[in-house]
């Protein structure tokens, strides 16, 4: 059965007068992707931030697995079970694609694992590099420098990177960006793979794939939710419609 891993309520960033996010309850469920949409300066970036632990919320308070932890760091709440992929910014180009996955598997042997041995935490880091890599798809890749493989292959190797740290919820950001669409079409089919035992946020604005992909969405508009639903919901809403998918390069809807 389903449930809910990560929780927001009520969540409010301001800089200075402006509220970026204001307001916004969020649910994340095992086994379903949860995408936010919204024009440039929705607040997206600025809500992933916060609930990644980067940035404090003002109002407001978020649940991970049933803890409450507004307010942790970064690291704290990754090691709770969150996992967020930064674009391409924490790979490290001279290396390969298995050290660049192993590196991340052994930035996370738990607190619990102390007393195991030396020996027992590699074999437990390299076991968790293994998954991490066959899971994104990159075992074919394994011994290329991440230099060497494509943009779209970069990206794989950020969700495996991520993955290495054995996260329940996944926060994703953009992961199609830049994509070609034979390379767009292996990441949905990956993102569809992930959702099995994750709760998966996806920002994203390439709306094809969020419509293939999302099983629900909320919108944003300057900081606020203004819909939320299925995605044949949220195609039928009309607020929606004139607020955001009628318009411009977002008109796929
Ligand atoms: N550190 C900051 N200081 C002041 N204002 C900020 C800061 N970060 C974001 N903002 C403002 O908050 C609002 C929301 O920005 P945010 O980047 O979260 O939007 P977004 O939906 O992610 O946009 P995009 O799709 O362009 O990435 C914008 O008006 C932005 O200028």
């Amino acid at each position: 059965m389903s449930e809910v891993l990560l929780s927001a309520r009520g969540l409010t960033k301001r800089f200075g007068g402006l509220a970026a996010v204001n307001a916004v309850t969020i649910d994340l469920w095992r086994d379903r992707i949860h995408a936010v949409i919204g024009p440039n300066g929705a607040g997206k970036s600025t809500l992933t931030n916060l609930l990644s632990g980067d940035l404090a919320p003002t109002e407001g308070g978020i649940e991970l697995a049933g803890r409450d932890v507004t307010g942790w760091s970064p690291e704290r709440i990754s090691r709770a079970g969150l996992g967020r992929s930064y674009q391409k910014t924490n790979i490290f180009l001279p290396f390969t694609v298995w050290e660049n996955v192993r590196l991340a598997a052994q930035s996370r042997t738990p607190h619990a694992a102390r007393w195991l041995t030396l020996a027992s935490k590699v074999r437990a880091a390299n076991e968790r590099a293994e998954r991490a890599l066959e899971l994104a798809g990159l075992q074919p890749r394994r011994d290329f420098v991440a230099a060497a493989i494509s943009h779209g292959e970069q990206r794989q190797l950020e969700i495996a990177m991520t993955l290495a740290t054995e996260p329940r919820v996944l926060l994703l950001d953009e992961p199609l960006a830049g994509m070609g669409s034979a390379e767009a079409e292996r990441m949905v089919a990956l993102l569809l793979r992930l959702k099995q035992d994750h709760a998966m946020l996806l920002v994203e604005h390439d709306m094809d794939a969020v419509f293939a992909l999302a099983d629900h969405l909320t919108v944003m508009v300057n900081g606020q939710v203004i819909a939320g639903g299925t995605p044949a919901q949220v195609r039928a809403d009309a607020s929606v419609q004139s607020a955001y998918l009628g318009e411009g390069e977002a008109a796929h809807g």
